[in-house]
């Protein structure tokens, strides 16, 4: 099977990681390219890495030169998709990297995003609960957000198994491409380079509504998210440290029996030996999310700490391991669990 696949947003960061992952995707065929400002621009002047790609010519972003495609990546500012995404035919199978629709609340969406709710779409992890049923034959997926993929795995786990209270505590720190590649002041390498920062404070980060989402499900009963997220001074990786009340009767040794049943059977997904804890720098370039957690037994809290490659398992190859599944292709196809070391 081959599959043709376009890419909305090819100039950006989301959709260059993308491409970098669907060259060497052996069932697919790259075809149209579009982006906004760069539009009629040569991709080998705006992504230089992508060299078998360097001639091709980004085209406007419109639904005629999307359509005609088995599959479109929409790697979209916020709440561009939809206006693109319900021109496209239902034969069409889109992957939204944005936020549209990611989120089941239509009014936690108008809050935290300010614009009209566009729908909910199958949830592009397919490592939660229920997940992979829902992604296989749909032409429609929400790729999660960054920092949801990377708390979402590190906690759900501990939820799912009944060992955590309902009161999660997570600090995350990213990369600065997490930002997009739009120029802004804070992202300057003179503010950046040497100094860590903390942003969107005090439950307002747009991430907040979706881990409280995923981990409510996996819980089943609502749980609060203390979310705070903070910028380091390296391009791509997410370092999330998450913690929640332990209860009753758990020890590290329970919690490492939960999280080794849960991460069995998956190919991304792993948890570290004991003693060993995650580092971005480890998942760099790669579809792999480690894992490690343990019990403060001093505090009674459970720890759980995840790195994952805000570019790759965070957005780009969470698309394509969910197009994967919608497709019926093996979940692994075109993504690797390598990454770039030192
Ligand atoms: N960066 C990350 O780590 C992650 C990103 N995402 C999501 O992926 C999406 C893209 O993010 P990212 O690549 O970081 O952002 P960038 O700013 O790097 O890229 C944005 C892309 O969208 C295009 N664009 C901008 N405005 C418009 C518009 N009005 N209509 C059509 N196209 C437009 C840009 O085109 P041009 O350059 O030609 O103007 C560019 O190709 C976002 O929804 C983001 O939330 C999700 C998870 C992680
Ligand atoms: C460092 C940084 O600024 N990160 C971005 C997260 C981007 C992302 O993953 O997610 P979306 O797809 O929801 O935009 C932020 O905090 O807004």
């Amino acid at each position: 099977m081959t599959v043709r696949a376009a890419v909305a947003g090819a100039s950006g960061y989301a959709g260059g990681e993308l491409l970098r992952l669907l060259l060497t995707h052996p069932e697919v065929e790259i075809g149209a390219l579009t982006g906004d400002s760069n539009a009629g621009r040569r991709l080998g002047a705006l992504q230089p890495h992508l060299l078998p790609l360097a001639d091709r010519v980004l085209s406007e972003t419109t639904a005629d030169v999307l359509a005609a495609h088995d599959v479109v990546f929409l790697a979209l500012p916020h709440g561009r998709s939809a206006a693109v995404a319900e021109q496209l035919g239902p034969d069409v199978l889109v992957v939204d990297m944005g936020a549209d629709f990611r989120l089941k609340d239509a009014a936690d969406w108008e809050r935290f995003y300010g614009s009209p709710h566009a729908g909910t779409w199958p949830y592009g992890l397919p490592e939660l609960p229920g997940a992979r049923a829902a992604l296989e034959g749909s032409k429609r997926i929400a790729v999660p957000g960054c920092y949801p993929t990377a708390v979402s795995l590190a906690l759900y786990p501990a939820y799912a198994a009944g060992l955590a209270g309902t009161e999660a505590v997570i600090v995350a720190a990213s990369g600065t491409s997490g930002a997009g590649r739009t120029p802004k002041p804070h992202l300057l390498g003179s503010e950046v380079m040497g100094s860590m920062s903390p942003y969107g404070v005090g439950g307002v980060h747009r991430h907040t509504p979706e881990m409280i989402q995923n981990l409510s499900a996996a819980a089943g009963e609502p749980v609060t998210v203390s979310f705070t997220p903070t910028l380091a001074p390296m391009p791509r990786g997410i370092l999330a440290t998450c913690s929640a009340t332990a209860r009753e009767g758990v020890t590290a040794e329970s919690l490492r029996a939960a999280y080794e049943k849960a991460f069995a059977d998956e190919p991304f997904v792993h948890l570290l030996p004991e003693g060993q804890w995650p580092a971005t720098a480890s998942v760099h370039g790669s579809n792999a999310v480690q894992v490690q957690v343990t019990h403060d037994a001093a505090a009674n809290r459970i720890i759980a700490i995840s790195a994952i490659d805000n570019l790759t398992k965070g957005t780009a190859g969470g698309a394509v391991q969910s197009m994967n599944l919608a497709l019926g292709l093996p979940e692994e196809l075109g993504l690797s669990t390598i990454g770039v070391a030192p």
